[in-house]
């Protein structure tokens, strides 16, 4: 029997023919590429992913099989993911599901048999563009359509909590503002002893305020930064209680000391990203995810400074702040399933929320 057929359709014309796998759907995106070689199922639960299409450059995916802890989130907002080989036999004591079966829960369609190596050439060599996978086989049509359609600029409304919840411990009291957060910020804070509470991204300052407490984390998320204008405004009035951001949470804190960003060619997705810390001169190698980046030409004046690099192709990576007690990084020290390098930016935020506190008695 002849296997059927689909179709990976590329805002530049190109057109590639794979197999079916995940969703049976049609679904458009933002073509980007992750070349970790773990960790596939963290990756498609991040929320950061929100209407995109993943691309992994690593040859099998799903051989370890899809698990009930390793999410980052309850439902993946991915686009669509394309592989080489998706595979159909994993083998794993914590395998619950297929990435077969992840994906059909989760209402993600899969392409297989692809040259994923070809896609991130034309992304390294054109930069991420729009694409669509689909059975259809008018592909003129959906090129054309690719071409005159504009993204969404919801993403972060659309995937970040809706309510505020706690995640209990015995301290510090961690505001954690949720513009699409990974578990894993979350897990990392409790395991450092935080008493976490999960807020809404459109909570205001004043509303933070009056839960005191001892510092406020901006967590990663989807989209452009620039689309939640008001929350970054939100972060300006909390400037002065400690506070740590995570990738998207970087560039809201980064713009609201008035720095800028701007849209990288292709940006960072992958688990082996080397960075140098430029305070001790170490290289810490990192897990990262983001399109956008600070544009170190807009730092003068704003009272930030560099405090991490990008050894691949030296963008900002790190940023704090020279009067408050305020840092950031644009990679991920929670990373799951790692690299654990940069977990010691968490111990940081602890001592600069006990050190806040020492200052106060
Ligand atoms: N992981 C993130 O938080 C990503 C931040 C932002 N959406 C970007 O692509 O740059």
């Amino acid at each position: 029997m002849l296997k059927e057929k689909r179709y990976l359709v590329l805002e530049d014309g190109t057109v590639y023919e794979g197999y079916p796998f995940g969703a049976n759907k049609t679904s458009e995106g933002e073509l980007v590429f992750n070349t970790t070689m773990t960790g596939a199922q963290e990756v498609i639960t991040d929320l950061s992913y929100t209407d995109q299409i993943i691309t992994f450059t690593y040859p099998l995916i799903g051989n370890t099989g899809m698990n009930t802890e390793d999410n980052e989130s309850l439902m993946a907002q991915a686009r669509g993911v394309v592989v080489r080989e998706a595979s159909t036999g994993p083998s794993n004591f914590r395998t619950s599901e297929t990435i077969d079966e992840f994906l059909k829960r989760h209402d993600i369609p899969g392409i297989s048999g692809i040259d994923t190596r070809s896609i991130t050439r034309k992304l390294r060599s054109g930069g991420v563009m729009k694409a669509i996978i689909t059975d259809e086989t008018y592909h003129e049509d959906l090129i054309e359509l690719l071409q005159n359609s504009s993204f969404r600029t919801d993403q972060v409304k659309r995937v970040a909590t809706k309510t505020p919840y706690i995640s209990t411990g015995p301290g510090p009291r961690v505001v954690l503002i949720d513009y699409g957060k990974k578990e894993n910020i979350v897990r990392h804070l409790n395991s450092f002893g935080c008493d976490v509470t999960v807020v809404p991204y459109d909570t205001t300052a004043k509303e933070i305020k009056q839960m005191r407490p001892d510092g406020v984390m901006l967590s990663n998320g989807p989209g452009d930064p620039a689309n939640i204008p008001d929350q970054i405004n939100t972060v300006k009035e909390l400037l002065g209680i400690p506070l740590f951001g995570i990738c998207m949470g970087h560039q809201v804190f980064g713009i609201a000391c008035g720095a800028k960003t701007f849209k990288m060619k292709f940006g960072h997705r992958g688990s082996n990203h080397p960075v140098k810390n430029l305070a001790t001169g170490k290289i810490e190698i990192s897990s990262q995810n983001h399109g956008y980046s600070i544009d170190p030409d807009s730092l003068r004046g704003t009272g930030l400074e560099v405090t991490h690099i990008a050894l691949n192709d030296n963008t900002v990576e790190g940023l704090r702040h020279t009067e408050y007690p305020a840092f950031s990084v644009q990679y991920h020290p929670e990373a799951s399933s790692g690299p654990h390098d940069p977990e010691y930016l968490f111990k940081e935020f602890i001592d600069l929320m006990k050190q806040k506190e020492g200052n106060h008695a």
